[in-house]
């Protein structure tokens, strides 16, 4: 039986109460972190800069005031770069800019941080200097002493999420569009046209672009051309999701549509620039310039904006803007000062409008238009009409995000791409079962057993706006509302061996997936560099079962912060010594045999471990990577080795019981993917982890380590 329909009105009212609480998680968090800690340790930690000085101000995009900061001289010592010492603030993070309490000075108060200083967004991190664009413009610059910039919780893209959700709530019934209420059930799609020498059919004589496309990609996108109001790509683990999407858009555009192309990460979105870029297709980028990747930047709009023929005018205001911005730091006077800032409102509005023209007429001209999803909501796009929204990475996207092109734009249609097996995004907020599986291993951990592993899509109810979490993408629930149908699964796999990709296949997508003939049987050894043939090279997939009890986990309290602020974890995380150091003997046998390091990655769930092998392998081996599981999603490596840590009598698996997880885990190998655990204690977490240890028993290269042999290795130095 069909779900029912959904209201759209109370769908937006249960959104918005969800965004509320996962906002109000999210500035907990951070309010609690920053009140705890010194800025010292904050600084450690990678949430603050110290000891920086004001080196220039200038008028950035959209006239808003950018202050470059650099490292007060007085801390450089004589003969030394002036380099920021290593830290974890990123382009786009919220800071506050102020001046710089005592380094030892306890509880920097959420209150304190409004007081004084002005808060801005990241704009360009350079070894030498930061840029932050301020969010007010007359907001109060500190200048003479030392400054520092301290990270904030990032509101932005829920006010934006919030703005989506109240304009859903509003609209009037007469103004969803029947695209929209297929969305909600209200409506079937309809029916795909059979007649392809009907000349109205989206698939009379269709021609490849690209010949090489394999039949599940064909399929996937014949019927994204012929849906009318909504399809679904599935996309495991390397089957090519986004080379399917490049060659859906070429064909949408031979049929003279227009086309708004998101994604949720920008790096999602220059994704498919570049390789739009490569098929000579004129597009325009939107987003900041110093977010987007060098290599798209001549798409970008902000570009084109100063290489058009209005550009010239704009660079003159822009200057007297500069000029006038500089004259307030000189003057002491309040009246003249009070006159600049009524001379710069005035420019910043005459800049704003000529920006506007000359940025319209580039994007309504625009066939293609590429953003995040949160990009989308801007401005430039506001009222453009569009006949397809594309959405890649489509189950990395909080539903509500979805909807910002699709509410502030005109659409037709919406494509979405992504695979609602692997990791949905983060959710933080503890009203929701997801908090059970978010993305750091802090105390939501516990009591993580096979609950939170059930299939999503089973979870999800046929009354989103009723039994609703935060982690149900839209993906997600258009599966659940209209059933298989409405989706075409990618099936032939472009990374893994063929025993890497087994268990994962059988146990995930019905046994579908296909290795392709030159991925199954890659090695090691067969590296287009010389590899020695050793029992390691030549295993595409080995199993260490640390059963037993020598290989303890230890619950750790993490009490510092995560570097980077990651995870933020003051809660509790695990560890496992010995299978790190097993870890360890593992990755000095691949590289002994020839494997470079940049070609093998080690994955683990938890932070505490995570930092222990950090602590053990960065040194030896500068090139490799460690990461996290959920860090690791959307990446692959030669040689993957995955640390599950968990090993308890009480049979505990915790963040292991996402099935999900365990699923970008076990597919980010091409060649070699060793699993290291106890199987005694996984196998008793779920009936997913169960059959995992089977499958591992039965196919994987099994290994039954000596803890002697193992402490033998490190205490030799290796
Ligand atoms: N039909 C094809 N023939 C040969 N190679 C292909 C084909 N389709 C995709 N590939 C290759 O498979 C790899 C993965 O493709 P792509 O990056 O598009 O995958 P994806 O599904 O978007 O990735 P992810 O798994 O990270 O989501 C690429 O190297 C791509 O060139």
């Amino acid at each position: 039986m069909m779900p029912e329909a959904t209201d759209i009105a109370s769908f937006a009212t249960s959104q918005l109460r969800l965004l509320d609480a996962e906002l109000q998680a999210e500035l907990s968090e951070t309010n609690a972190l920053l009140s705890s800690h010194t800025p010292t340790a904050l600084s450690r930690a990678g949430l603050a800069i110290l000891n920086l000085n004001t080196s220039s101000i200038r008028t950035g995009l959209g006239g808003k005031v950018v202050i470059e900061l650099g490292l007060d001289s007085a801390v450089v010592a004589k003969g030394e770069k002036p380099d920021i010492p290593e830290h974890g603030i990123r382009v786009g993070d919220i800071v506050a800019v102020q001046d710089q309490p005592s380094g030892s000075a306890r509880k920097t108060e959420k209150k304190e941080l409004e007081k004084k200083g002005a808060e801005g967004v990241v704009l360009r991190v350079r070894r030498e200097n930061v840029e932050v664009v301020l969010d007010k413009e007359d907001a109060h610059v500190p200048a003479g002493g030392k400054l520092w910039i301290v990270k904030l919780a990032n509101d932005v893209t829920y006010k934006r999420m919030n703005q989506t959700m109240n304009r859903l709530h509003k609209l009037p019934d007469q103004e969803h569009t029947l695209f929209m209420r297929v969305l909600f059930n209200q409506a079937s799609p309809t029916p795909l046209p059979t007649d392809v020498n009907d000349p109205s059919n989206p698939l009379h004589k269709l021609e490849w672009f690209d010949p090489s496309l394999n039949g599940s990609q064909q399929e996937a996108i014949r019927f994204a051309l012929a849906s009318r109001e909504v399809a679904l790509i599935h996309g495991p683990p390397g089957t090519g999701k986004t080379h399917t999407l490049i060659e859906l858009i070429l064909q949408l555009l031979r049929q003279k549509l227009r086309l708004l192309v998101c994604g949720p990460s920008n790096i999602s979105v220059d994704n498919i620039v570049e390789r739009l870029a490569s098929h000579k297709v004129p597009m325009v980028r939107l987003g900041h310039p110093a977010r987007l990747l060098p290599s798209v930047l001549s798409h970008s709009l902000d570009v084109l904006t100063r290489t058009s023929e209005a550009a010239a005018l704009l660079q003159d205001v822009r200057k007297e803007l500069d000029e006038k911005q500089s004259s307030i730091r000189k003057t002491r006077n309040a009246g003249e000062r009070r006159q600049i800032y009524t001379e710069l409102r005035h420019l910043r509005q005459e800049y704003r409008e000529r920006e506007k023209g000359c940025v319209n007429n580039l994007v309504t001209g625009s066939k293609v238009v590429l953003a995040t999803l949160h990009g989308a909501g801007g401005f430039h796009l506001k009222g453009q009409e569009f006949d397809v929204v594309i959405v890649d990475e489509a189950s990395q996207a909080l539903e509500a995000q979805c909807w910002v092109p699709l509410l502030w734009v005109k659409a037709n249609k919406l494509v979405l791409a992504g695979d609602h097996l692997q990791l949905p995004p983060t959710i933080k907020s503890l009203n929701s079962k997801q908090s059970k599986v978010g993305k750091t291993d802090t105390k939501k951990d516990k009591d993580n057993k096979d609950q939170a592993g059930k299939d999503k899509t089973e979870r999800t109810s046929g009354k989103p706006a009723e039994g609703m979490t935060l982690e149900t993408t839209l993906f997600d629930r258009l599966l659940a509302l209209h059933g298989p149908s409405i989706k075409r699964m990618l099936t032939t796999q472009y990374r893994m061996h063929e025993k890497i990709m087994r268990f994962p296949s059988d146990e995930l997508y019905d046994s579908k997936l296909i290795a392709a003939d030159c991925v199954k049987e890659r090695l090691l050894k067969n590296l287009d560099y010389e590899v020695e043939d050793t029992e390691d090279t030549r295993e595409p997939l080995v199993f260490w079962d640390t059963q037993g009890g020598d290989f303890p986990e230890k619950a750790e309290d993490d009490g510092v912060i995560a570097k980077g602020g990651k995870g933020m974890g003051l809660g509790d995380s695990k560890s496992n010594e010995a299978e790190a150091a097993l870890v360890k003997m593992h990755v000095s046998n691949l590289i002994d045999a020839g494997v470079k390091a940049e070609d093998i990655a080690v994955v683990t769930p938890y932070n505490a471990q995570l930092a222990l092998l950090a602590g053990m392998l960065k040194e030896a081996y500068p090139g490799i990577e460690l990461g996290s599981v959920d860090g690791f999603q959307g990446r692959e490596k030669e040689a993957v080795i995955v640390s599950t840590v968990r090993s308890n009598a009480e049979h505990e698996v915790g963040f292991l019981g996402e099935k999900r997880r365990l699923n970008v885990a076990m597919t980010r190998s091409k060649r070699h993917l060793c699993v290291i655990g106890d199987s005694d204690t996984i196998s008793k977490g779920s009936k997913f982890l169960k059959a995992w240890m089977q499958h591992l028993e039965d196919f994987a290269d099994l290994r039954y380590p000596d803890l002697a042999d193992v402490y033998v290795d490190q205490e030799n130095g290796r």
